[in-house]
C-alpha cells in the first residue's frame, strides 16, 4: 500500500495529512503558530515558526498513520499564498519575518504605481491589480528596508519565496529553490499567459531576477526530500497555492464549476479551463492547478476576513470560548436584530479593493446582544461572498449551478444556509472538508502514478450536505441592499 503526504501550510496553522491510494484520509496533525501584528495594518509570521510547525505536524501525521516514511510515494505541498520570505542562500536564515498576505504596509507603493498609470499593463500581464495583497510589493519593501539587501540580492546571495518555496528549500536541505505557476501567479511578477517571470514587472518593482525561484509544474517529479528530514527521501510531486489546490480537491475541473473556501479569508474560484478570462468586475484572473502540465485558469474573488472574524469574536472580544461555539450563540436569535457587521479589519479585497476601509458594525440598538453580533458576524462572511459571486456571474455571463464549500468555517451550518439564502444557489459541502490538502495530495499522487487520472479522481468526490436557498429573492435583495450601504459607510475610513 502506498500513501501520499499533504502539507497544508495555512495562515493560522500548519496541517499535515496522510492519504491512502484511494484518496482516503488516514491520519492528520495540526499546529497553530503565532500571528504577529507589529504595527496597525502589518501582519507577520516567523519563517521558522512556519517551517518548524509544518515539520512537527508532518512527523506526527506519519506516526499517527502507523506507516514508515518510506511508504510515502510522494509529498504534495499547498500553502497560504502571497506571503513573502527572503532568506540567505548560504545559511538558509531569513533576513526578516515573513510579510503575510493580509499585511497592508505597501498600500502607498501600490497606489503610487497605480497613479502613475501602470495598472492596465499589470492587469494584462498578471491578471492581478496593484494591491498590497500580492508578493511583488512586499519583496520590494524588504529589499528597500533591509540595509544592503538589494546589493546582496543582485549578487545572487538571497532567495525569495512564497511559502511553498520556503518549505521545499527546507525539506530538501537547501537543494531546491522552486515554485509552481499557481503560486507564482500571486506575486505580480509572473506573466500568466507565457507562464514565465515577466521582466517588465520585475523592473516595475525593481526586483533582481536572481532572487526568484525556478517555476515547475504543479504536478511532476521535482526532486526528493533530504532523508534526514522525514526519515526517507520522498518525491515532491505536488505544489499549489491553497485556493487553487482546494479547487482541484473539490473536483472543479470543468469550466463553470466553482468553490468557496471559508478559512481565515474567503476565496471563491471559478474554473475557466484554458481561457484566462479578464474580469470587468473587480475579480482576479489567476492560474489554476493543472494535473497535466497544460495551463489552466480561474477567476478569483478574495475576501480578506472570513473565518477570522470568528477568531476575533473569540480572542478579541472573548464572546465565545472556541470557533464552533459561535453557531449555537448565533442560532439563539432568529435574526441579527438589524445589525450589519462589515469585518474589513485589513481593508476590503474583491470586488472593492479598498485598503483604507475599516471594520464596522451598524444598526446597533439597546436591544443588541452578543447573539446578534455573532449572527451578524457570520452573515458578514456570507454577504462578502455573495458580492464575489455576483461579480463572478457578471464576468462569466452565466449563472452558477451550485457553489461547493470547504474550509474550517464551512463546518458552520448556519453560515452555509444563510449563504444559500443570499445567493439563490445551492451550496454543497463535500464529505472531505480538507479539500485543500486533498488537492495537493492528488497533484502529488498523479505525478508518481498513485492516482490514475484527474477524471478518475473527480468521480470520487462525495457530497455531505446540500443547503438549498430558503428565502425569497426579494428578501435576499433587500438584505443585500442594506449590506451594500453598510459597506459604503466603512469604505475609505482610514484614507
Ligand atoms: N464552526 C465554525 N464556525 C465559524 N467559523 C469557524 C468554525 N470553525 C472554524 N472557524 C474559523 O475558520 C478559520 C479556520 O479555518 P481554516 O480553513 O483552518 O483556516 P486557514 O487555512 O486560513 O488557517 C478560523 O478563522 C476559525 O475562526
Ligand atoms: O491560509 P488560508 O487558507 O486562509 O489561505 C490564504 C490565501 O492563500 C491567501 O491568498
Amino acid at each position: 500500500m502506498s500513501f501520499v503526504l499533504a502539507l497544508d501550510q495555512g495562515t493560522t496553522s500548519s496541517r499535515a495529512i496522510v492519504f491512502d491510494e484511494n484518496g482516503r484520509l488516514v491520519a492528520s496533525a495540526q499546529q497553530e503558530f503565532p500571528q504577529l501584528f507589529p504595527q496597525p495594518g502589518w501582519v507577520e509570521h516567523q519563517p521558522q515558526d512556519i517551517w518548524q510547525s509544518q515539520l512537527a505536524t508532518a512527523r506526527l501525521a506519519i506516526e499517527k498513520a502507523g506507516i514508515q516514511p518510506s511508504q510515502l510515494a510522494a509529498i504534495g505541498i499547498t500553502n497560504q499564498r502571497e506571503t513573502t520570505v527572503l532568506w540567505d542562500r548560504k545559511t538558509g536564515e531569513p533576513l526578516a519575518n515573513a510579510i503575510v498576505w493580509q499585511d497592508r504596509r505597501t498600500a502607498d507603493l501600490c497606489k503610487q504605481l497605480a497613479d502613475a498609470g501602470h495598472e492596465p499593463q499589470v492587469r494584462a500581464r498578471t491578471g492581478l491589480l496593484l494591491d498590497s495583497y500580492f508578493s511583488g510589493p512586499k519583496l520590494a519593501w524588504l529589499l528597500d528596508h533591509i540595509p544592503g539587501s538589494r546589493q546582496r540580492a543582485e549578487a545572487g546571495e538571497l532567495a525569495f519565496g512564497t511559502i511553498d518555496s520556503w518549505l521545499i528549500w527546507n525539506l530538501t536541505g537547501g537543494r531546491l529553490h522552486i515554485t509552481d505557476p499557481s503560486n507564482a501567479a500571486r506575486t505580480l511578477m509572473f506573466n500568466i499567459h507565457s507562464q514565465l517571470w515577466d521582466d517588465d514587472m520585475l523592473a516595475l518593482f525593481n526586483i533582481p531576477r536572481s532572487v526568484l525561484p525556478t517555476i515547475v509544474a504543479s504536478s511532476g517529479c521535482h526532486g526528493k526530500t533530504e532523508p534526514s528530514v522525514l526519515g526517507a527521501a520522498i518525491e515532491i510531486g505536488g505544489i499549489a497555492g491553497d485556493q487553487q489546490s482546494a479547487l482541484f480537491g473539490q473536483a472543479c475541473h470543468r469550466p463553470g464549476m466553482a468553490k468557496n473556501t471559508y478559512g481565515t479569508g474567503c476565496f471563491m474560484l471559478l474554473q475557466t479551463g484554458d481561457t484566462a478570462m479578464p474580469s470587468e468586475h473587480g475579480l482576479l484572473t489567476t492560474v489554476a492547478a493543472s494535473g497535466d502540465g497544460k495551463p489552466r485558469y480561474a477567476l478569483e474573488g478574495s475576501v480578506f476576513v472570513g473565518g477570522a472574524v470568528v477568531q476575533w469574536l473569540r480572542d478579541g472580544l472573548g464572546l465565545v470560548p472556541n470557533s464552533s461555539a459561535v453557531e449555537p450563540l448565533a442560532a439563539s436569535v432568529p435574526d441579527s436584530g438589524g445589525v450589519y457587521f462589515v469585518p474589513a479589519f485589513t481593508g476590503l479585497g474583491a470586488p472593492h479593493w479598498d485598503p483604507h476601509a475599516c471594520g464596522g458594525m451598524l444598526g446597533l440598538s439597546r436591544g443588541t446582544t452578543q447573539a446578534h453580533i455573532a449572527r451578524a458576524a457570520l452573515e458578514g462572511i456570507a454577504f462578502q461572498s455573495a458580492d464575489l459571486l455576483e461579480a463572478m456571474q457578471a464576468d462569466a455571463g452565466q449563472p452558477l449551478a451550485e457553489l461547493r464549500a470547504d474550509g474550517g468555517a464551512a463546518a458552520n451550518n448556519l453560515l452555509l444556509q444563510f449563504q444559500a439564502d443570499l445567493l439563490g444557489v445551492p451550496v454543497v459541502r463535500p464529505k472531505v472538508l480538507e479539500t485543500t490538502a486533498l488537492g495537493a495530495a492528488l497533484l502529488a499522487g498523479l505525478a508518481v502514478g498513485v492516482y490514475a487520472s484527474v477524471e478518475a479522481l473527480a468521480s470520487q468526490w462525495q457530497m455531505d450536505r446540500v443547503f438549498e436557498p430558503g428565502i425569497s429573492r426579494d428578501e435576499a435583495a433587500a438584505r443585500r441592499s442594506k449590506w451594500r450601504s453598510a459597506v459604503a459607510r466603512v469604505q475609505n475610513w482610514r484614507g
